[in-house]
């Protein structure tokens, strides 16, 4: 009995797969026409549409939960076929503290259905501590060498949003293996936003007990590092994280370089 039931699984397996196989491919397809016509890969209101019409087209609706919810997951994998179509990188957010490399770095990684690896977060559970605690009990040269071994391990990752510290730059070794298979995405932020966003934070060591103006100077001094090896440079000033992330994935999917 069970083996009949299997073998009948199995022969569902051999239509779903193939089936699968010709949805992905066509999302492919799909990414080729919409960056000839400059329109978005991320299109919730027709994911909402094709949601809509399976409901409708069900004929027994007992697991219909379970449908929907393996839809969403489709409909995100076939938003990460298509980005990688267009855009086959790893997206690398660079930037001053504070200008939000973590925060869209986690929405893209979220829209793109790329894996989301933060530096910050890596460097901390390898050492067991946090940032603050690394730079206070071994310093920031000793932050730098994890720095480098996060780093040099994300060499190898695919599919990947990489949220950067934003001192990452500061290593010419860090910037050669992340552009290996990235795009830098130097995220930009006004040394006033900067100060805002993170006068209520005590996390960043480079910072804490510092004042505007010498967050602004640190700023300044890093600029030109970033944008030397910027590929896409973005404002975030005064903008909705989820406006910032749609932006992104637009420019990104356009005009890939
Ligand atoms: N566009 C934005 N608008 C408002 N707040 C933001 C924006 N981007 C980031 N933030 C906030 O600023 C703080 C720092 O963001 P984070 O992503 O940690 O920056 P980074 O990783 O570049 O240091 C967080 O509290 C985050 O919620
Ligand atoms: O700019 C820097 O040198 C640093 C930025 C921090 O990351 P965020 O940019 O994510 O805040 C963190 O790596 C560390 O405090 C040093
Ligand atoms: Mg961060």
């Amino acid at each position: 009995m069970l083996d009949k039931l299997r073998l009948e699984i199995d022969s569902f397996d051999a239509v779903l797969t193939e089936t699968l196989y010709r949805r992905f491919a066509a999302a492919a397809r799909v990414a080729a026409y919409k960056k000839e016509r400059g329109l978005a890969v991320y299109q919730p209101e027709r994911e909402a549409a094709v949601l809509n019409k399976i409901a409708g087209i069900m004929k027994n609706k007992s697991f219909g939960v379970e449908i929907q919810e393996l839809y969403r997951h489709i409909f995100q994998l076939s938003r990460r076929v298509q980005i990688h179509q267009v855009f086959p990188y790893n997206m690398v957010f660079i930037g001053f503290m504070g200008s939000g490399k973590s925060t869209i770095g986690r929405y893209l990684a979220e829209i793109s259905g790329y894996n989301y690896y933060d530096v910050d977060t890596m460097i901390e559970q390898q050492a067991g501590q946090s940032v603050q605690e690394i730079f206070s009990i071994h310093g920031e040269k000793h932050f730098r060498s994890l720095e480098r071994e996060v780093v040099e391990r994300l060499r190898t990752v695919d599919h990947a949003v990489i949220a950067c510290g934003g001192g990452v730059v500061l290593d010419a070794a860090n910037v050669s293996h992340l552009k290996e298979k990235g795009k830098f995405i130097w995220l930009k932020a006004a040394p006033e936003t900067v100060y805002e966003r993170l006068k209520h934070q005590n996390n960043r060591p480079l910072i804490k007990d510092k004042n505007f103006d010498d967050i602004k100077n640190l700023l300044k001094s890093r600029e030109g590092l970033y944008g030397a090896v910027a590929d896409y440079e973005v404002a975030t000033d005064g903008k909705l994280i989820s406006d910032i992330g749609h932006d992104i994935m637009n420019m990104i999917t356009n005009t890939a370089k």
